[in-house]
């Protein structure tokens, strides 16, 4: 089979880091394996750690494969593609060293000059490495250059566009790849094909039909090592205005006119254009901000946040954020959006619940109990899938109602074979497809929209609900729905 994947030389910055290390390495393994990389290719890692390309080349066959469990030579072929270069990036001298050995690859392995510059790095050098990288003439080769920028893109609007503007005296942005790695998920991919490739999904997938969307995004794990980044950032701007925005637009948008991406961002940013911004008092009545307290996790006691490593015993940081939101157009008028998302919950798990609205004459609902609405939920990780919460008819018993389920599970078959967000984001950046990466317009509106909520934080006496670890965050956020006659449906495992 014809390999598609161009051939290219991948420079990364933060080569020796956490997440070069646990995603990128095995993400580009799998490419690799699967025919999906040209066997055209080099990599470049760069981080201040004096390593030789030898030594480098160990910490990746460590990482692709740390328990031998793929054949020495595959490993070994894949990994002899990697070169290092010990530089810091706020030294324009070593620009040119990288400079001579991109030159250098591009004509070893026949490369075209197309570059994929990945910055795995701390937010401070986003800006700084493309400015570096134009001015030492690195981007000026005869092959396509592409820049993957990790997260955050900023932390408010302001700074977003100081960023922006910065990366664009350097690149434009069609080869800017802003990562937002649950767009890589394979489950939040799937919500389009779901509601578009199926009629019976698209006819009733607005506010006639729908009454209410849920996405929760909970994790078990607490603030760990971060706590540097984690004290400025919170839940909102470390979930909230990426993930949970991207996910309510993908079930939100509007069909695409074919799936070229910029079709489909078109329709993603119109979304954002409707939602409704909040003013302070609504951010009161409609945002909940919670923290974790003390909890007992799988037998174990784990600290508060206010406890942890590097957190300030007085911090007000959230680390829990649910929020109400309305998209105010003509689909999803009145239909509210329900976005939760926390550290120390209950359960490691996301999920999107599309709640349908019953029918106009509750025929059997009187004498039964099990007066459950439809449901669709869609299961973004760790279980993968889809259900379908319908009622039928128990067997024999009439006219009660017996709630069932039909499910389709993605990852029941071989869970191994479920592609990374991060094999997928790579793939499609060497490719050149930008879908599921996110366009300016998008960042700039989700930072407005939150902007609009942590400013209220600041200036409103807004409290903060503290959480026992293992639960599923305060209780004001369960009050949020009840005002509106809901509940939370909590994340489940899709039936095998
Ligand atoms: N880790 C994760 O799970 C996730 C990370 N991200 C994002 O990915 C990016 C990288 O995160 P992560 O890998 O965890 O970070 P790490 O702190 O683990 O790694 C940082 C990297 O930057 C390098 N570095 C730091 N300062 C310099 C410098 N002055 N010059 C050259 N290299 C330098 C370090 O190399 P050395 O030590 O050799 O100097 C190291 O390779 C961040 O933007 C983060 O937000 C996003 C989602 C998840
Ligand atoms: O971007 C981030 O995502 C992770 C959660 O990602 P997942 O794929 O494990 O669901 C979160 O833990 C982290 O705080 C955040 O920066």
């Amino acid at each position: 089979m014809m390999n598609q994947v161009p051939e290219a030389c991948i420079v990364l910055f933060g080569a020796t880091g956490d997440l070069a290390h646990r995603k990128l390495y095995p993400a580009l393994f799998q490419l690799y394996q699967k025919d999906k990389l040209n066997e055209k290719f080099a990599v470049i890692g760069t981080g201040r750690k004096e390593l030789t390309s030898e030594q480098f080349q160990e910490e990746v066959r460590q990482s692709v494969d740390p328990n031998g469990k793929y054949a020495q030579e595959t490993v070994d072929t894949f990994s002899s593609h990697f070169y290092f270069i010990p530089m810091d990036v706020s030294d324009s001298q070593s620009y040119r060293e990288l400079k001579e050995l991109a030159d250098e690859l591009d004509s070893k392995y026949d490369l075209g000059g197309n570059r994929m510059y990945y910055l795995s790095m701390a937010p401070r050098f986003f800006g700084t490495i493309p400015t570096f990288l134009k001015q030492e003439g690195l981007t000026e080769t005869d092959g396509w250059q592409r820049l993957v920028i990790e997260k955050p893109f900023g932390h408010d609007l302001q700074s977003a566009t100081e960023l922006n503007e910065q990366l664009l005296q350097s690149f434009p942005e069609e080869s800017i790849y802003r990562i937002d790695h649950y767009l890589g998920k394979e489950m939040v991919q799937n919500i389009q094909v779901i509601r578009f490739g199926n009629a019976i999904f698209e006819s009733i997938w607005n506010n006639k039909y729908i009454s209410s969307v849920q996405i929760t995004a909970s994790e078990t794990l607490g603030v760990e090592d971060r706590a540097s980044y984690y004290e400025k950032s919170g839940a909102i701007l470390d979930m909230l205005q990426n993930h949970m925005l991207q996910m309510a637009m993908m079930v939100a948008m509007e069909p695409p006119g074919g799936l070229d991406p910029k079709l489909i961002r078109d329709e993603k940013v119109k979304v954002l254009r409707s939602l409704r911004f909040y003013n302070e008092d609504e951010v009161a009545k409609n945002i909940i901000r919670g923290q974790y307290k003390e909890g007992t996790m799988n037998g174990k006691e784990v600290p508060a946040y206010v406890n942890e490593d590097n957190v300030d015993p007085q911090s007000k940081t959230d680390t829990f954020v649910a929020a109400r939101v309305f998209i105010d157009n003509f689909r999803w008028a009145g239909v509210p959006f329900y976005l939760r998302t926390g550290k120390r919950l209950a359960t490691k798990a996301t999920e999107i619940v599309v709640q349908f609205k019953k029918g106009p004459m509750a025929l059997y609902h009187e004498n039964s109990d099990n007066d459950q609405p439809n449901l669709l939920r869609i299961h973004v990780q760790p279980d993968e899938g889809l259900s379908l919460s319908l009622n039928a008819k128990p067997q024999g018993d009439y006219p009660t109602l017996l709630p069932i389920d039909m499910s389709y599970c993605n990852n029941c078959e071989n869970e191994m074979n479920t592609p990374e967000a991060y094999e997928k984001l790579m793939y499609d950046c060497l490719v050149g497809d930008s879908t599921y990466f996110t366009r300016w317009d998008e960042v700039a509106l989700s930072w407005e929209f939150i902007d609009g909520i942590t400013n209220a934080w600041k200036n409103k006496d807004i409290p903060l609900y503290k959480y026992t670890s293992g639960t599923m965050g305060p209780l004001e956020a369960e009050e949020l729905l009840n005002e509106d006659g809901y509940t939370w449906w909590n994340p489940t495992t899709v039936k095998r």
